[in-house]
């Protein structure tokens, strides 16, 4: 059993500001960063890596008056929102939060760029230090595997409270284009697969490398997502001088006690200049039979899912639009209650990958995609998130990303493939995907 001794002090302090005021001396860093929710973690240090989460306890507490353990090994597999002896958790009582960083496709012998093949294969991963700001508040979460010494947060909490407001700084970078004749040389491998019934539909990806005209840090990247009109959950996991980033606007799974959401994400279109224009361009998607056919696989396999671990399921039969800075999707929410028993993890395991990342049939999908692209992808399109101490939290997957050392980069982009896609057009659909990851080096 590992016990885990947890302090949370409330502060009033801009998360943000505050990470960027504490993370100098961490090369471990982890970021979940919603924009549009109160729904922040932001992590600094690593006080233990665990495969599992089930063998955990926890004593949790306000300043150094610690509580009495928590068993946490069933509460991170409980279905119900409460703690793990059944109190509810009340006030400043946040659980230790542990971040997960999963691959697309962690089984693929083939190997990924140096910079995504420097980071460990680590499974759930304990800051330090967390600042959060959530519906219960903002706290700074103090994490150890002895009893927190008490000077030890109160520096700390005087760092936070002198956090100055945060400067954006923009970075000059080239990219390097990537080949054309790769690409159709590639959709033409796919749509032959298509052709010969081995898969409905398959997501091809690009990466281009990027370098930078001056060395960046992993702060002037996630300042600019954060700050920036990149809309989604900003991610960041950064190890020794290497950080995977971005903004994703696709949310994987959310759990909250026993209420579980997902999103079916796929089918695109560009945001259009002006508001006529985007409606016009979001019509047309709508409309559009193949970009509705590639959506139904998705939807298909997430319904398939969730009623398998889940009761309560509720997909709504038609999709939405959802609006970004550079392109729209059709979107269709998921929402379901999860059987007693079935972790967080287990949800991300069966749901990940969906066939907005992968393809239809999803196993077959992935064989293809290890023979067509010449890379693995790493994080891209992995999936993302965090786990509390009451076994709630969120992954998203992680799309709109790259992975940076200071100097240089690769950043990353896919598309859905089906029958009749066009190599010409689903190119430019990447380009314009890749833009969200770019407008990381603009103030
Ligand atoms: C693969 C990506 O995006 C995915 C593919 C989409 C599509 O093919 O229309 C849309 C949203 C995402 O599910 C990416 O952004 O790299």
């Amino acid at each position: 059993m590992t016990r885990i001794y947890t302090c949370n002090i409330p502060i009033e302090a801009d998360v943000v500001d505050a990470f960027c005021a504490l993370q100098k001396g961490f090369t471990d860093q982890f970021v979940y960063y919603d924009k549009a929710r109160a729904c922040r973690y932001m992590g600094l240090g690593r006080c233990i890596a665990l495969p599992s989460l089930r063998e955990v306890e926890y004593e949790s507490g306000e300043g150094a008056e610690a509580r009495a353990p928590r068993g946490v090994g069933d509460g991170f597999g409980a279905g119900s929102g409460a703690a793990p002896d059944g109190a509810a958790l009340e006030g400043a009582a946040q659980p230790p939060v542990f971040f997960s960083f999963n691959r697309f496709d962690a089984t693929n012998p083939a190997p990924a760029d140096e910079l995504m093949a420097s980071f460990p294969r680590l499974r759930f991963m304990l800051p330090e230090i967390v600042l959060i700001e959530n519906e219960r508040g903002r706290f700074l979460q103090v994490n150890s595997l002895g009893p927190v010494y008490p000077g030890r947060v109160a520096r700390f909490q005087r760092m936070v409270a002198a956090a100055p407001r945060r400067r954006a700084e923009a970075i000059p970078f080239t990219v390097e284009p990537d080949s054309r004749a790769v690409w159709d040389a590639e959709m033409e491998e796919a749509l032959a697969a298509i052709a010969a019934g081995r898969v409905s539909k398959v997501v091809l990806s690009r990466r281009q490398r990027l370098v930078a005209a001056r060395p960046f840090s992993s702060k002037d990247l996630l300042v600019n997502l954060i700050d920036g009109d990149a809309r989604g959950t900003v991610l960041l996991y950064r190890y020794a001088d290497v950080f995977f980033c971005g903004c994703t606007p696709e949310l994987l799974v959310r759990k909250q006690g026993d209420r579980v959401e997902s999103m079916c994400l796929a089918g695109t279109c560009p945001a259009g200049a002006t508001d006529a224009e985007s409606e016009a361009l979001a019509a047309a998607l709508m409309a559009d039979g193949k970009n509705r056919a590639e959506h139904d696989y998705v939807v298909r396999l997430i319904r398939s899912v969730l009623e398998r671990v889940c009761y309560d399921v509720d997909v709504p039969a038609t999709p939405q639009i959802m609006r970004l800075a550079h392109v729209q999707h059709l979107f269709t929410p998921a929402a379901a209650r999860v059987l007693a028993g079935v972790t967080l993890a287990d949800l991300m395991e069966d749901l990940h990958p969906t066939p907005a990342v992968a393809g239809t049939p999803v196993g077959e999908a992935k064989m293809l995609l290890r023979s067509i692209e010449p890379y693995n992808r790493g994080f891209f399109a992995g999936a993302c998130g965090f786990v509390d101490g009451a076994g709630d939290g969120e992954f998203s997957v992680a799309l709109r990303t790259g992975v940076f050392d200071g100097e240089m980069g690769w950043v990353y982009g896919g598309c859905g493939i089906v029958e009749g896609s066009d190599a010409a057009a689903e190119y430019d659909e990447i380009g314009l995907k890749l833009r969200t990851i770019l407008s990381a080096f603009g103030a």
